[in-house]
């Protein structure tokens, strides 16, 4: 930016000269795909477009969308009330999900610059499931995003005492791990004025199974939102996740993303070589395995092994990395597969290397 008042700053053009154009900085909010609400920092809504130029630079990282909610932008506001976006702030870290029909490692931003991805279970119905959670968990981790769980329903465990004792067991563990846990029913109130202070003035990401009881606790978190409670038959057709669009919504304070594709909140895209590092358990001991590129599955002179062994990492989280490992060993050899595939489809003249 460049000074006015310096001496070298150009001199406002006399006579016709047009009022200097109005810009703003605000929060995209929802995205079409063509066109974005920006909440500005006044507190308005504008519709704006992005320039060509975003898209192209876009394609050259490989997403399929170059702005998406989450996003800090500064738009120029036009005489339509339109606004066009100048500028997309360095995002702070990005979920994505795979984008379909695209290259094998292409993504979709999903949602920007989260606060906190919270995995919301239910203690019984559906039962908590502990392989979700961790899927969660490395998705987050692998995404740079802090992740918490809630545990719904907790009124369930009223007078159930070894149902209880099994909670706390997976709350102590997710919590040793650094992951903030609120037990809550939206049955009952319990745990419900934490998690309104916990999405008060973030951007939040609420996912987690089917039934878990994720509209129950955000409406019980903010009454206003109303949103659509009941069996899963009964909501197809309405209430918020027949939105086709990506957004944010306002609960409490705060902004929640109710976006397309967050249930798929997985993890996709990552090798197995690099996924123990994704169990923040691990990362204290990975330096210390035989072999760098160590799966901690079959290797010899594994730490990970031993530190399961001496107690160190849980057999339930050692497990869960087993599964994960399988299935990102499957997505690893698909995605070789197609790429083969790809290159084979292409003219020799065309081929370029590897990546990676
Ligand atoms: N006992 C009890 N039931 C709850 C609680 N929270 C939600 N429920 C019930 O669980 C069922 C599912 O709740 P929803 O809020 O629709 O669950 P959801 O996670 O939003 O479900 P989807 O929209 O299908 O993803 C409803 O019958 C709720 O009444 C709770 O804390 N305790
Ligand atoms: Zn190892």
């Amino acid at each position: 930016m460049s000074d006015p008042s310096s001496p070298d700053a150009p001199l406002p053009a006399s006579g016709d000269a047009p009022e200097a154009p109005k810009e703003a900085w605000g929060l995209v909010t929802r995205s079409t795909g063509s066109w974005y609400t920006v909440r500005t920092d006044d507190g308005e809504d504008v519709q704006a477009r992005i320039r060509g130029k975003f898209r192209l630079e876009a394609e050259t990282i490989d997403e399929t969308n170059p702005l998406a909610v989450g996003d800090r932008v500064r738009i120029l506001l036009l005489e339509d009330e339109t606004g066009m976006v100048q500028e997309i702030a360095p995002r702070e870290n990005q979920l994505s999900r795979r984008a379909a029909g695209h290259r094998a490692r292409s993504e979709h931003v999903i949602v920007t610059n989260l606060d906190r991805a919270w995995c919301v279970q239910a203690t019984f119905q559906p039962k908590l499931n502990p392989g979700f959670v961790d899927r969660f968990m490395v998705a987050a981790e692998a995404s740079h995003i802090p992740a918490g769980l809630v545990l719904n329903k907790a009124d369930l465990l009223e007078g159930e005492p070894r149902a209880q004792e099994a909670l706390e067991f997976w709350a102590e563990l997710y919590e040793s791990l650094g992951y903030p846990v609120l037990f809550t029913s939206a049955e009952t109130g319990e745990g419900v004025d934490a998690f309104r202070d916990a999405l008060e003035g973030k951007v939040s990401v609420v996912s987690g199974p089917s039934g878990a009881g994720k509209s129950s606790l955000l409406n019980a978190v903010d009454p206003e939102l109303d949103l659509v409670v009941g069996e899963v038959s009964e909501k197809t057709n309405k209430g918020r996740h027949t939105t086709t669009f990506a957004t944010l919504f306002q609960v409490a304070g705060g902004w929640v993303a109710d976006t397309p594709g967050i249930r798929e909140f997985g993890i996709w895209g990552m090798t197995p070589e690099e996924l123990g590092g994704y169990f923040v358990e691990f990362r204290p001991f990975l330096d210390d395995c035989r072999y760098p590129n160590c799966t901690h599955d079959h290797e010899p002179g594994c730490a990970i092994q031993d530190a399961v062994d001496a107690e160190h990492i849980t057999p339930e989280r050692y497990g869960s990395y087993l599964q994960m490992l399988e299935s990102v060993r499957a997505d690893a050899r698909s995605d070789q597969e197609a790429d083969w595939r790809r290159r084979d489809s292409r003219p020799d003249e065309e081929w370029d290397e590897p990546e990676d």
